[in-house]
């Protein structure tokens, strides 16, 4: 598998610009192939070139590796440092860097990180400061700024992020329910908002959110069995735990946990056998009074392919949207962002990007990363200017946002009706269906929620617009040449 990784790294080093290749790519060290899980797995020695090389080479790196190893495989980077002093059980085999050699130090046993089998011991959480590897003091990183807090990787148990916390999640107008919610299900777990349903865009702090509950109630009890699973992984599992014949096992290990964080559970959509079990992980939780906090990129019951009991228990406790951030909370998680790599941040800086970066904090972080490498890089002081150049290729491509007024007048336009039948009680089809069309938009090309949607539209209920927006998207789905006609409007709105 080695020769693979390497033909893909000669093939990398055609095609990327050799002052790319060599700090990014050829540094990276092949810690193995998990064939089970189809994962191949790079280590990245700390946390400012893993998001580097993920933001940009990851797409190329994993397309190659697919030719060259498995057409279904995916890439993983991990912190890898060559010096990390892993425990000798997760150390069956030596990583191994770019030459070949054997570099010291490295877990690559795929499974470090599962629960197995019927040891329920596996949720006792150890001191989570002596659970990773590495003594601060011999970190080779340590006065690199954005070298990763030894503590910071994920601890293999609870699969819980240490440094995604209560203290470094910045809360204001778009998401001050999910975070008070959240606090108050710290305060009272199991009882207050159970299940708490947190719902929103891409990037938005959700996955921030779930780790911050578990990292704080494992804070305030030590002995709480925490699980933190992506959606995906859960079904994952349960899979291997069907070929394995340890299905029992499985059940038991979800059904005796005191907090249950899933994310992304959109992400079981179609699949019914995963969702029947966690059917019944989640009324043995919820009958035991135990947490759980789900959380979807959609509202429940927009949720496709979901049977119809889960829908309807995911909306039995509470259910909160978190919003786009604001101008304001743009600048304060940029600064606070900053601040935590330990880079002083100009407010003009953080300012300045806050303003031409507005759809999600993932985007607003990739953002602050490159400026602050371009500056190291170059030499440079931070300032507006520098971030200007830093950010070029991405301010050109951030246009100025669609509004949903234009969306009312250019697909009204379209329909040949009048804007003001936007926001009538009309209901002849045709302009029922218009108002439809420029909803399905005003959702996807804008940041509004769908709330904010139903007032544009003469104070429609928000269940109005999901209504439309679920319509239109199958349309387009179903219809050729509706959905021809909808991207030649799209192309329109999009100016
Ligand atoms: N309010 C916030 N304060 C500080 N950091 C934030 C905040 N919101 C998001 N982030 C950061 O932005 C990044 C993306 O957030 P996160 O992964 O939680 O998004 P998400 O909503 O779960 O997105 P996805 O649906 O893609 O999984 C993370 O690094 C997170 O720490």
């Amino acid at each position: 598998m080695l020769d693979q990784w390497l033909a893909c790294v000669a093939r990398l080093e055609n095609e990327v610009p050799a002052q790319q290749f060599k700090p990014w790519i050829k540094p990276l060290v092949y810690l193995g192939y998990d064939e089970s899980e189809r994962v191949l797995r790079l280590g990245v020695p700390n946390h400012f070139k893993l998001n580097w090389v993920k933001s940009q080479f990851e797409s190329r790196i994993e397309a190659i590796a697919r030719e060259a190893i498995d057409p279904q495989l995916s890439v993983r980077f991990e912190i890898h440092r060559a010096e990390q002093d892993s425990p000798p059980a997760r150390r069956p085999a030596p990583a191994v860097g770019l030459n070949g050699s054997a570099a010291p130090g490295a877990s690559i046993d795929p499974h470090a990180g599962d629960l197995q089998g019927d040891d329920l011991a596996e949720f006792a959480v150890p001191s989570r400061a002596g659970a990773h590897g590495g003594s601060p003091s011999q970190d080779p990183y340590l006065a690199d700024p954005f070298a990763p807090d030894p503590a910071s990787s994920p601890d293999s148990q609870t699969r819980l992020r240490p440094e995604l916390t209560f203290d470094s999640f910045v809360h204001g107008k778009a998401n001050q329910m999910a975070w008070s919610a959240a606090l108050q299900v710290v305060e009272r777990p199991g009882t207050s908002y159970n299940p708490l349903f947190l719902y929103g865009g891409v990037g938005l702090g959700k996955t921030h959110l779930l780790h911050a509950v578990g990292n704080a109630i494992l804070d305030r009890s030590r002995g709480a069995r925490v699980r933190y699973i992506h959606a995906q992984d859960y079904f994952d599992e349960m899979v291997r735990a069907i070929q394995r014949k340890s299905i029992q096992d499985f059940k038991r290990k979800y059904q005796q946990l005191d907090l249950l964080l899933v994310d992304d559970i959109q992400f079981l959509g179609g699949k019914e056998r995963t969702q029947e079990e966690f059917f019944y992980t989640f009324e043995a939780l919820l009958s035991a009074r135990k947490q759980l906090i789900i959380t979807s990129d959609t509202y429940p019951k927009e949720l496709s392919a979901f049977e119809d009991r889960l829908v309807s228990r995911f909306g039995s406790g509470l259910i909160v949207e978190i919003e786009p951030p604001e101008l304001e909370m743009r600048v304060a998680i940029l600064l606070k962002k900053a601040e935590q790599s330990g880079e002083k941040l100009p407010d003009e800086v953080a300012y300045f990007v806050a303003k031409n970066l507005r759809s999600n904090v993932r985007e607003l972080e990739g953002a602050l990363l490159r400026v602050i490498a371009f500056a190291r890089f170059r030499g440079r002081q931070l300032s507006a200017e520098l971030a200007r150049e830093a950010l070029k290729d991405l301010l050109e491509l951030s246009r100025p946002p669609i509004s949903i007024e234009s969306i009312q007048k250019t697909v009204a336009d379209f329909f040949k009706i009048k804007t003001a039948d936007m926001y009538s009680k009309r209901r002849p089809a045709h302009i029922a269906r218009a108002r439809q069309v420029a909803m399905y938009f005003a959702k996807e090309l804008t940041q509004k929620s769908f709330p904010e949607i139903g007032e544009a539209f003469g104070g429609r209920d928000h269940t109005t617009v999901m209504h439309a927006v679920k319509r239109i998207a199958e349309l387009r789905q179903h219809d050729q040449e509706w959905n021809r006609q909808l991207h030649v409007l799209e192309q329109t709105l999009r100016g």
